[in-house]
């Protein structure tokens, strides 16, 4: 009996412990050293091994052995609208981001939450919905535990608030709230009492727009005021426990999400591409680190930083390392090498080349696309390497077998693209591989002329009137097309005349699914006519008077027509064509409800002398003119941005704004009053009005270009569509 119960209690102790036959601590320190990947694994080894995987004991001495993994978190909104959060391993070979099952059902559909790390323990905080104005109710995601439980409540219901951790509490700082809280208030939570504390100051104010902590405080930038752009922020000093003023400076370039790596702010501005700015302290200064290629990144992203990489984590979780200690330093400004993690193919070979970094071409060709390279994806990339001017790129692929005279949807192969982009080397290597240029420099023809006697001018139906004349419905070969007439007032002038010709023949030449189709000039006809497409839905003038103000769904797809069309008459080779004159009764519709700029360079003809035209025509181009234009001073291609920037207004608006003032008067105020159009808080989504204020910049050098407006626009209506945007991320320290 004695001999029994000696070794059920040997069996017992050896259950008891960790490893059979050796002490705890010793045990601790070899399990302590598996990476937390094998995490899952090791929990189902036994109860005890599992409970300690869960315990504060193992959390702490992983921290204290500085074993600890961080991992990031990310919370996004899926496309029926539900938060979901995802975990990345970012140390893994294959880098890919997993789902979190179980959020708790009450917070799904909540915006404006707070979402932070605190030791092993993920928090989501606050947030509003539908029936509730904000809420206190806070839920913790135990990542040891993989679970999700309710957390103690907040002390202010909120939403849209900061949320940082500092000295091992989290913040909570102003955001909206209860209509009975008090707008300059701040919560702490501090976990060893799992409650939370109130606090208030008049420098905290509701509105934030972005927080970081740096040296061992916490800054916040608040909102832009409504009645000026000017940003400001307040830092929280831990010591005395109050709010001030931060430095103006510093503020003055922190434009979007921020990390700190080693104690060095870096911020992510995505006002006009993407560019990681950092704050030198000692020169009070920011410098841009690096522009990232609108190809990898899918803004609006967020940063997290571990150890000395940077995360930035867009849309779709596509992610984008910057490695701080393998920057260098070019042409005086700080650049890095981005690692991409999960971009496409083609596009991360387009990025090494496009940086004339041979080596990473190489690299990328032989990891990503050799292998399996698609034809397809060849094809793609040799179209996109043609346009941005990847020498290298297009060599190897036409050595892989890439089609030399792949042709696109608008019938442009390689050569097509790379002359409109000015690649002369790389149309050189496409002419000696026999490429060919379908709708460039090898089919110049001169105007095509139609013969009048195929028009059915006699049963022409009048559609419209504008500054140059009447526009005619009219049949040509039995096909309904537009027959514009031009005044004899201006076409008898033979200068005039001849300018017109000019750009019509600049018309012929251009094919693009948001352009007007140019179909030739009326031959043996006494007066100037010429044909276009018809477009049976008539002008945006004409939507906007019928529908009123558009959703913003449609608003944004009709937005990003139109910048489509422009942004191939501006990146035109060799010279860009300025539109002059957009208006909404330039933008037409076909009947499948796309938009196609119409009548661009026509207004030339406006500049020249007797032309017996103004600009105004009675159609009201005043009310779109920039202000550069209507000074009579020297402009470019951001004019267009201007007038584009006022169209997009009227079709959140309904209509044009200040209506009742005449369009001159509208240009004069426009011109030497700086005034805007109002951007109604309600109307127009927050990234619109960002893009808006921009794109009506008094100074035109500030004012985007159509490339960076489509990329913008495709991001919003991305958004719109709740595809996965990005709502928080954050690093998480645990075991
Ligand atoms: N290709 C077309 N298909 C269908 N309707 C058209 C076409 N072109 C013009 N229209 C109609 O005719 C109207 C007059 O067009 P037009 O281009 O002559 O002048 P406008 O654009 O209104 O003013 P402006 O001459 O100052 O640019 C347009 O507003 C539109 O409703």
């Amino acid at each position: 009996m004695e001999g029994g119960s000696e070794r059920t209690n040997q069996i017992e102790e050896s259950q008891a412990q960790l490893l059979c036959g050796l002490p705890d601590d010793i045990a601790l320190f070899c399990l302590a050293r598996v990476p937390r990947k094998y995490r899952t694994v090791l929990k189902c080894v036994c109860r005890s091994w599992r409970d300690l995987l869960c315990s504060e004991e193992w959390h702490a001495y992983r921290s204290k052995h500085n074993l600890s993994e961080t991992w990031i978190y990310a919370l996004c909104r899926d496309k029926y609208e539900q938060i979901c959060c995802y975990v990345l391993d970012p140390d893994l070979p294959r880098r890919c981001w997993k789902l979190i099952q179980g959020l708790p059902p009450g917070c799904l559909k909540r915006k404006g939450m707070g979402f932070e790390a605190l030791g092993k323990k993920l928090y989501l905080l606050g947030g509003c919905g539908w029936l509730e104005d904000a809420t206190d109710e806070a839920y913790c995601y135990d990542v040891s535990r993989n679970s999700w439980r309710e957390a103690a409540s907040l002390s202010t219901a909120r939403c849209y608030f900061a949320c940082e951790v500092l000295d091992g509490k989290i913040y909570a700082i102003g955001g909206l709230g209860s209509k009975s809280s008090d707008p300059h208030s701040w919560d702490t939570f501090d976990p060893h009492k799992n409650s939370w504390e109130s606090h208030s100051d008049t420098n905290v104010v509701p509105d934030v727009e972005d927080s970081t902590v740096l040296d061992g405080k916490i800054y916040i930038r608040c909102g832009a005021s409504a009645v000026s752009s000017h940003v400001y922020a307040v830092l929280y000093e831990p010591s005395n426990g109050t709010w001030q003023h931060a430095d103006a400076d510093m503020v003055s370039g922190w434009r979007g999400p921020a990390v700190v790596v080693d104690g060095v702010l870096y911020v992510l501005d995505q006002s006009s591409g993407t560019r990681l700015m950092m704050w030198q302290k000692d020169k009070r200064d920011w410098v841009a680190v690096g522009r990232l290629s609108p190809l990898l990144t899918r803004p609006p992203c967020r940063l997290v930083a571990i150890g000395k990489r940077i995360f930035i984590i867009g849309k779709g979780l596509s992610t984008v390392v910057f490695d701080i200690e393998k920057t260098v330093n070019m042409e005086g400004v700080m650049r890095m090498h981005p690692q991409t993690i999960d971009s496409e193919g083609p596009y991360r070979l387009l990025y090494c080349s496009s940086k004339g970094d041979k080596t990473g071409v190489m690299q990328e060709l032989e990891k990503h696309v050799e292998p399996n390279l698609a034809d397809y994806d060849k094809r793609t990339a040799l179209h996109l390497a043609s346009c941005e001017g990847c020498t290298e790129i297009v060599v190897l692929l036409l050595e892989k077998g890439a089609d030399v005279n792949s042709v696109d949807r608008w019938g442009r192969t390689p050569l097509s693209d790379a002359r409109s982009f000015g690649h002369e080397d790389i149309c050189k290597i496409l002419e000696s591989r026999g490429g060919i240029d379908p709708v460039g420099l090898d089919s110049q023809t001169p105007c095509y002329e139609i013969d009048y006697n195929e028009v059915g001018m006699d049963g022409a139906t009048l559609i419209g009137e504008g500054a140059y004349g009447e526009v005619y419905l009219v049949k040509w070969r039995g096909t309904e097309v537009a027959a514009k007439t031009i005044r004899s007032s201006i076409a008898s002038n033979q200068k005039v005349k001849h300018t017109f010709l000019k750009e019509l023949g600049l018309w012929q030449k251009l094919r693009h699914p948001n352009i007007v189709q140019f179909l030739g000039v009326l031959k043996h006809s006494d007066r100037l006519i010429f044909l276009t497409e018809y477009l049976r839905n008539g002008s945006l003038y004409d939507i906007l008077k019928k529908k009123g103000r558009l959703d913003s769904q449609t608003a944004v797809s009709y937005a990003l027509d139109i910048a489509r069309g422009m942004n191939y008459l501006h990146q035109h080779k060799p010279h860009a064509i300025i539109h002059r004159d957009l208006t909404p009764r330039n933008v037409l519709q076909d009947e499948s409800g796309h938009l196609k700029v119409t009548d661009f360079g026509l207004s030339k003809i406006a500049q020249e002398k007797d032309a017996g035209y103004k600009m105004t025509g009675g159609t009201g181009s005043y009310r779109y003119m920039a202000p550069e234009v209507y000074r009579r001073e020297s402009y470019g291609k951001s004019v267009d941005v201007f007038s584009f920037a006022l169209i997009v207004h009227e079709m959140f608006q309904g209509g044009p704004s200040n209506r009742a003032e005449l369009p001159e008067q509208v240009a004069d105020k426009r011109a030497y009053e700086d005034s805007r159009p109002s951007l109604s808080s309600i109307l127009y989504p927050e990234p619109i009005k960002m893009l808006l204020r921009e794109c009506w910049h008094r100074n035109p050098e500030c004012r985007p270009t159509f490339e960076e407006i489509i990329l913008r626009l495709e991001n919003i209506e991305d958004n719109l569509r709740h595809e996965r945007p990005i709502i928080g991320c954050c690093g998480c320290i645990i075991l």
